[in-house]
């Protein structure tokens, strides 16, 4: 099989997979989830003619007898007629016959009179002047966040259909991994787990089940094999070294490879495979900048795709540095953002987490991309 470019290989990651089903949730929870349907505003808002400001609703021009009262909450707020004012606290029903709200600040009083020059602003928001029922509020595959929620709230929604979260179990491979404290002789921390379970649960899914698996074959087909999660993922064992299991395992479970290695740098060894059950396995390079980018370039689409989370438009920054690409091969580069721009945070190698660490997310440099010439910014 060819390399992909880094380009087809996310975009095949973003499309191969259908969404899942679907969750009803309250709306109280539904931050952080996918819209599975389009929502709807069930009313007016707001729902009456409302005072905007503390003060008189009047009729007429000045001076006003004040013939009454309303607070927030009345439900008959009277009637106002030219030469007469309601005295009116802000959210309070506007009497009707109401043509403006006049803040304290504007009026003198003077016995049972008020006075001030003719309302330049009414000061009075119109019923359904925001939504109307059936004004679409939210579409499908939009990211449900916080102000959002008030929005939905404000429409009367009580309860949201959302994705449910994909299931992904992370199997950290190597026999010199080790989860805790500071590794021995031979030994590296497992600085994978940690990251990927973050930006799986970044993106939406569930928070994976993490099992470490030695180098070894029948070990590795186990992981994989067992039934249950929407996406396996695999870290280490990408490679073609000797204990790197995983292209064997999935030749033993005759799983199809849609993406066996990507032209980028770092991070070309990282793969996708469907498996017979309809599930999926992602393998990600073992040395973590690499294993990063292939998160971004596989993981993170992939759970798109489940999640049926409408596509962002592309966000592109000028680049700051950064040397082009060599031939067919993408770059991939943490950055900081900037004044608008993208800058380089140096000593980035593969095995190296400091740079991406210190920045916000990574350049992506494509073939023929030249200095100065904006690029595509990944946010962490
Ligand atoms: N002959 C070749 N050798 C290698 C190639 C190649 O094309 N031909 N590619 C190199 C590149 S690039 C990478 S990346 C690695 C990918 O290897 P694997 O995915 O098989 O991973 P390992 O060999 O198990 O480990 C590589 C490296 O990363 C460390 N590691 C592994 N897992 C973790 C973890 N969870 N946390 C922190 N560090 C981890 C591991 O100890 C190794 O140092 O292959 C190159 N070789
Ligand atoms: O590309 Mo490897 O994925 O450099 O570390």
């Amino acid at each position: 099989m060819t390399l992909a470019s880094w380009r087809e290989a996310r975009a095949l990651a973003r499309t191969l997979a259908g969404p899942v089903g679907v969750d009803t949730v309250p709306l109280a929870l539904g931050a952080g989830r996918v819209l599975a349907a389009d929502v709807c505003s069930r009313t007016l808002v707001p729902g009456f003619d409302t005072a905007a400001m503390d003060g008189y609703a009047v009729a007429g021009a000045g001076p006003w007898r004040v013939t009454g009262r309303v607070l927030a909450g009345a439900t008959n707020p009277g009637v106002v007629t030219p030469g007469t004012a309601v005295e009116i606290a802000t959210g309070a029903p506007v009497p009707d016959g109401a043509e403006a709200v006049v803040p304290y600040e504007d009026v003198r009083v003077d016995g049972g009179l008020v006075d001030a020059p003719p309302p330049r602003k009414a000061h009075i928001r119109r019923a359904g002047e925001d939504l109307r029922p059936g004004d679409v509020l939210a579409t499908a595959g939009r990211d449900v966040t916080p102000p959002l929620l008030g929005l939905l709230a404000q429409g009367g929604t009580d309860s949201l259909p959302v994705r449910r979260r994909p299931a992904v179990r992370l199997v950290v491979t190597g026999d010199e991994v080790v989860d805790v404290g500071l590794p021995g002789a031979g030994q590296v921390r497992d600085a994978l787990g940690p990251l990927v379970v973050a930006l799986t649960e970044q993106a939406g899914a569930s928070t994976p089940e993490l099992v470490p698996v030695p180098d070894d074959r029948d070990r590795l087909r186990a992981a994989v094999a067992a039934a249950g999660p929407d996406v396996v993922v695999v870290t280490g064992s990408s490679s073609v070294g000797r204990a790197d299991h995983l292209h064997a395992v999935l030749a033993d479970l005759g799983a199809t490879l849609h993406v066996d290695g990507v032209a980028c740098r770092p991070g070309h060894p990282q793969l996708l495979a469907g498996l017979p059950d309809g599930g999926w396995v992602i393998g990600l390079p073992g040395n973590p900048f690499a294993g990063l980018v292939g998160c971004l370039t596989l993981l993170r689409p992939l759970l798109d795709g489940l999640l049926g989370r409408a596509e962002a438009p592309a966000v592109r920054f000028p680049l700051r540095g950064g040397s082009p690409p060599p031939g067919t091969v993408t770059r991939l580069l943490p950055v900081r953002v900037r004044d608008g721009a993208a800058v380089p945070v140096s000593d980035a190698g593969p095995a190296r987490l400091r740079a991406a660490a210190d920045a916000d997310g990574v350049a992506v440099l494509e073939p023929g991309w030249e200095p100065d010439q904006p690029v595509e910014f990944l946010r962490f």
